[in-house]
């Protein structure tokens, strides 16, 4: 397996240069004009949420608008408001549109409803949805949608999601004229991706452009949409170009030319996972575990011989023991050092602001993924299928979850108490289901190439030597995959006693919606700069909105 010379991951350069980047004119998010008008257009958008003639049902599906459109953050007092005092006004036997769409917004809000609502839409023994339901075909998209909410062991909502999916296909196969387009592209769009599993801002422009052409959009909602993309596209920008000065300064792309240079796409990562406006720092940080984890990753999957991966590996566990260091290749040394010295950058900031020294969690992070590195690497040149389970069991780490998600933590936990931090690095349930999904869902999106150039087996090797099945069914089962791992995160989402706060739940989630966002149609939106990813990623950070 191992031909002597080095593998290399077949990756072109960078798409956009250093200069280029801090070129960006980034003043939009200081110009006064855009500013007030923003504050004043909020202003418009708020008297239509709280004004009393609007009938509930138009009040959430405003709600639903503004988070596609990626300004609900403006709204979040209003919103929670709405849905607590509403809370039974949509819940209506007759109508399954509003029933589905009350139910899936009190969940995304984190309000409990209970699966019962849905009862009354059952057959008398309660097995089965009622055919009659087929006709309502928005009522049915907004039942698919919600069935997406289901935490483990919601059997209606199981039913719901069988039900709806079946009945949603038929109409895309059937040939009903009174489907209006909107509504079919919506149905399509759903199929492929439920509004639970979409990321806000990654997703805000698209969302915009369709919003545009409805005949029912609101003009002041969507200059409301407008001026904020304008300006949080600054802010990124401004963001983007501190990370990439770091990037720059540490000289890993140059002198390890074999890693993927992608502090652009390592960035974008992050607009998906902390996609509060005040996050600033926290998406800075992010980008550079991105970056790190990257670098460190193609040093196991390409590069480096078993020899030095091993001596990395006891260089990392033995963190600051200088002897092991400095019997690494330069080039490893310089890997090393960047990560220390990231680590412990992390580790002043966060005793500074929040009292507690993460230092040793966040470097037993490092080991944990390091340590699954070397297992891969271990079961490739031996050329070791291990069985799906085998193989997740490592995966869920060494996708590169844990370090960020225990940084995440240490940001966005207010009061920080050592028995939350230590039930978040026992490796909590959400913090597996959250690496999960970020897996399964880039093995979807890069192992072919992986494998191909040389690579452990991975979800989709694991299951078609398993099944004796082809790709197109391993995708079928990874995907199911994804979709029972939600169900957990869901589970831990809506726990009451939950040891995270709900910004920390909402960036574990928002990870695994990232990798889906990035990999979508299967294909590879951070290493081979997939086009329509790459599309996408220009329309948030570098084109303005006209
Ligand atoms: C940000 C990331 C999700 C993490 C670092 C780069 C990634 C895009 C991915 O890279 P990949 O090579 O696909 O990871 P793996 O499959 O080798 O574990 C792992
Ligand atoms: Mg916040
Ligand atoms: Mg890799
Ligand atoms: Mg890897
Ligand atoms: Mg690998
Ligand atoms: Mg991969």
């Amino acid at each position: 397996l191992q031909t002597g010379g080095r593998r290399s991951g077949g990756y072109q350069p960078a798409l956009w240069d250093f200069d280029s980047i801090q070129l960006l004119k980034t003043t939009n998010c200081e110009d006064e004009r855009h500013l007030t008008k923003r504050v004043d257009l909020i202003g418009q958008v708020k008297k239509m949420l709280v004004d009393v003639g609007v009938n509930d049902v138009a009040r959430l599906e405003l709600i639903d608008e503004l988070h596609r459109l990626g300004i609900s953050w403006h709204f979040e007092d209003e919103i929670i408001e709405i849905l607590y005092s509403s809370h039974r006004s949509w819940v209506d036997p007759t109508d399954l549109y509003s029933t589905s769409l009350g139910f899936r917004l009190l969940r995304q809000y984190g309000i409990p409803v209970s699966q019962e609502v849905f009862d009354c839409f059952k057959n008398d023994k309660g097995t089965n949805f009622k055919p009659s339901l087929g006709n309502d075909i928005k009522g049915l998209l907004q039942l698919y949608e919600a069935s997406f909410l289901q935490t483990q062991g919601e059997e209606t909502l199981e039913l719901a999601k069988e039900f709806a999916t079946n009945l949603l296909h038929k109409k895309l196969e059937g040939s009903d004229h009174e489907i209006d387009n909107n509504l079919l592209s919506s149905i399509r769009g759903a199929l492929e991706f439920p509004a639970h599993w979409r990321v806000q801002m990654p997703n805000a422009r698209s969302y915009m452009n369709a919003y545009k052409k409805r005949a029912d959009m609101n003009p002041t909602v969507f200059e409301l949409a407008k001026v904020d993309m304008n300006i949080v596209q600054a802010q990124f920008q401004q963001e983007l170009q501190e990370t990439s000065r770091w990037w720059e300064h540490t000289r890993l792309a140059q002198q390890l030319p074999f890693v993927r240079d992608r502090i652009v796409e390592c960035y974008l990562w992050t607009t998906g996972v902390l996609q509060r406006r005040e996050h600033r720092y926290e998406r800075i940080m992010l980008t550079k575990i991105n970056a790190l984890v990257t670098t460190i990753d193609d040093v196991f999957d390409i590069y480096g011989t078993l020899e030095e991966l091993h001596l990395f590996t006891t260089a990392i566990q033995r963190w600051g023991d200088n002897d092991s260091m400095m019997q690494l290749p330069p080039y490893m040394q310089l890997c090393f050092l960047a990560l220390q010295d990231f680590v412990i950058e992390m580790g002043y900031d966060i005793l500074k602001e929040k009292g507690f020294n993460s230092i040793a969690y966040t470097q037993k992070t490092w080991v944990d993924l390091i340590e699954s590195y070397l297992i891969e690497a271990k079961w490739y040149y031996n050329g070791y299928k291990p069985s799906m389970e085998e193989y997740i069991k490592n995966a869920w780490i060494s996708i590169g979850g844990v370090p960020i998600l225990s940084h995440i933590f240490f940001r966005l936990t207010n009061s920080v108490k050592k028995e939350d931090v230590d039930r978040m690095h026992q490796y909590h349930d959400a913090v597996r289901a959250s690496c999960t999904i970020l897996r399964l869902a880039d093995d979807m999106g890069t192992s072919l190439v992986e494998v191909e150039r040389g690579d452990v087996p991975k979800s989709l090797q694991c299951i078609m030597n398993e099944k004796k099945c082809g790709v197109e069914d391993a995708r079928k089962h990874v995907r199911s995959m994804i979709e029972e791992t939600w169900k957990l995160m869901n589970t831990e989402m809506m726990r009451v006693d939950s040891p995270f706060s709900k910004h920390f739940l909402e960036a574990a989630a928002n990870l695994g919606r990232m990798a889906q966002f990035v990999y979508q149609d299967g294909s590879d939106g951070f290493g081979m700069q997939h086009s329509k990813v790459n599309n996408l990623l220009r329309g948030l950070l570098f084109e303005p909105y006209a």
